[in-house]
C-alpha cells in the first residue's frame, strides 16, 4: 500500500464532524507508532488535537524505562503523552487476560478524564487474521469469527481500529521510510504465547490460500452475518420475551418457529440480564439451556433457574445465588434491584425466600410461580417480614430494576 493509500485508508474511518481530541493507545511498538504518525499526517493543520497514553503493566524489570522512552518519542513529535500505571496484579488467575482488561480500563478512564471521544488502537490485519485462527481452534461461531471489531462504543469513548485492513509489514515499511524507530516487544517472539505460534504458522498457511487478507475477509463476512443475526434476534426477543417481576418470560407457543441460533442469542442475553454476568455462558451450558427451553423442562445454571410452566418459560434468579445477599434500603440488591418508599429504619433487604413467601397471602393472584417470587427482594426487620413489593405485599414499598426492559432488548445488539 502506497503512503497516500495508507493515509486515505485511515482517514476513511473518521466521520465528520471530526473529534476535537483524538487519543492514541501507544504501546511504542511498530503498529501504534505508525498509527500515531499516520494520524498526525492525516489531521495536519486541522482542528484535531492528538494525545497519547502508554500503559505500564509493571510486569518486566525494564517496563518503566520503556514507557519513559515511548513518552519521549511522543513528546518529541509534539504529542501530549501520559504513562498509566497498572498495579493490580494479585499473582493469580490469567495474567494476560487481566493485563488486557486493566489496559483497556486505564485507557478508557484516561480518555474520559481528558475529554477524548475517540481512542485509536493499532490492531492490524495480521492481528485480525491471527485472531480468526485462534477462534477457529476454539470452534467459534459467527460472533467469535467476526474477531476484532473496527469500532466499539464504550460508555463515553469510541474505540477505533483504523489499521485493521493494513498489514504489519506495510506499517514497518512506512516507519522505515520516515526513518522513525519503534520498540520491539520481546514477548512477540515468546513461543509460550499462542498468538506467537499462530503467527509463525502463517508462513505455512499463506501458500495454501489461508492468507492474512483471506482470513481478514472471513472476519468481515462474519461481522456482516453477525449484524444480521443480531437484528433478527432483537426483533424476535420483542416478540417472544417480556420482563415480568424481574424475570425474563418466554412465550412457548412462539418458540417453535425460532431457529436455534436466534433462540440461543435471546436465551444467552436473558441469562446475563437476570444474573448480571459480564460474559455469556459457555456453548455447552447454553446447549443444555436451549434444550430445557425447547422441551419446557427446568434447569439451574449460571446463577439462574429456567422453569418450564404451561405455555411459558421463566428465566429467573437461582435462590442459592441470592440467599445470603443483604443490603440497606437505597443500595442495589443483587446488583439490580432498588427498593424504596417505606421507613428504612432497622430494615434490611434480603431475598423473600421460601419462608417469606408463606407470609404473603396474595402472591397466587400474580400468576407467577412461587419459585420466581422466592428469589425477589423483600424488606426484613430481623426475622420479621415487613414488605415484599414483588409478591403483592407492598406496605408502601416499591421495587424496580436498575436496568430497564428496553436495555434487555438492546443487549441483543452489539455497539
Ligand atoms: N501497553 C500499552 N499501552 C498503550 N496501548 C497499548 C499497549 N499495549 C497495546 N496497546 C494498544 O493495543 C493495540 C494492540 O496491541 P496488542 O495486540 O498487543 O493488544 P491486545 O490488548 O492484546 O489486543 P486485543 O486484546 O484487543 O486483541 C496496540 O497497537 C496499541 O494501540
Amino acid at each position: 500500500m502506497q503512503n497516500m493509500n495508507l493515509l486515505s485508508e485511515v482517514r476513511g474511518h473518521f466521520m465528520t464532524p471530526l473529534p476535537r481530541r483524538l487519543g492514541v493507545a501507544l504501546s511504542g511498538g511498530g503498529d501504534s507508532m505508525a498509527l500515531l504518525h499516520i494520524l498526525m499526517q492525516c489531521f495536519q493543520g486541522q482542528d484535531v488535537e492528538i494525545l497519547a497514553a502508554t500503559v505500564d503493566h509493571g510486569l518486566r524489570a525494564d517496563s518503566a524505562q520503556e514507557a519513559q522512552q515511548v513518552s519521549e518519542m511522543a513528546t518529541k513529535l509534539g504529542v501530549d503523552h501520559e504513562v498509566l500505571q497498572w498495579q493490580g496484579w494479585q499473582g493469580d488467575g490469567n495474567l494476560q487476560d487481566q493485563a488486557r482488561q486493566a489496559r483497556y480500563q486505564l485507557l478508557e478512564a484516561w480518555a474520559s478524564r481528558n475529554d477524548i471521544p475517540v481512542l485509536a488502537l493499532g490492531h492490524t490485519a495480521d492481528d485480525q487474521a491471527e485472531t480468526v485462527l485462534m477462534r477457529l481452534a476454539r470452534s467459534a461461531g459467527v460472533d467469535g469469527l467476526s474477531a476484532i471489531p473496527v469500532r466499539r462504543q464504550l460508555e463515553k469513548v469510541t474505540l477505533l481500529r483504523p489499521l485493521l485492513a493494513v498489514t504489519r509489514a506495510q506499517l514497518r515499511d512506512y516507519l522505515t521510510a520516515l526513518d522513525q524507530t519503534w520498540i520491539e516487544d520481546p514477548s512477540n517472539h515468546d513461543q509460550r504465547f499462542e498468538r506467537v505460534r499462530i503467527r509463525q504458522a502463517m508462513d505455512l498457511l499463506e501458500p495454501l490460500g489461508l492468507s492474512t487478507a483471506a482470513l481478514s475477509t472471513v472476519a468481515e463476512n462474519m461481522a456482516t452475518a453477525r449484524e444480521a443475526l443480531e437484528h433478527y434476534s432483537f426483533i424476535s426477543a420483542r416478540d417472544v420475551a417480556q420482563i415480568v417481576l424481574g424475570a425474563v418470560v418466554l412465550d412457548q407457543s412462539k418458540l417453535g418457529g425460532l431457529p436455534d441460533e436466534i433462540l440461543h442469542r435471546v436465551l444467552t442475553r436473558a441469562l446475563q440480564w437476570v444474573s448480571g454476568a459480564t460474559y455469556p455462558l459457555r456453548r455447552r451450558a447454553m446447549g443444555e439451556a436451549l434444550e430445557a427451553v425447547r422441551s419446557g423442562s427446568s434447569l439451574t445454571l449460571g446463577g439462574c433457574r429456567i422453569l418450564g410452566r404451561t405455555g411459558r418459560v421463566w428465566i429467573c434468579r437461582e435462590l442459592n445465588a441470592v440467599g445470603n445477599e443483604a443490603v440497606q434500603p437505597g443500595q442495589l440488591w443483587d446488583n439490580r434491584w432498588l427498593l424504596s418508599g417505606g421507613d428504612p429504619s432497622g430494615i434490611e433487604v434480603r431475598s423473600l425466600g421460601k419462608a417469606g413467601l408463606l407470609l404473603c397471602p396474595d402472591w397466587r393472584q400474580l400468576g407467577c410461580p412461587g419459585v420466581v417470587l422466592e428469589t425477589t427482594p423483600a424488606l426484613w426487620n430481623a426475622q420479621e417480614l415487613v414488605a415484599a413489593p414483588l409478591a403483592a405485599m407492598g406496605n408502601k414499598w416499591t421495587a424496580k430494576t436498575a436496568k430497564s426492559e428496553e436495555e434487555f432488548y438492546a443487549s441483543l445488539l452489539s455497539h
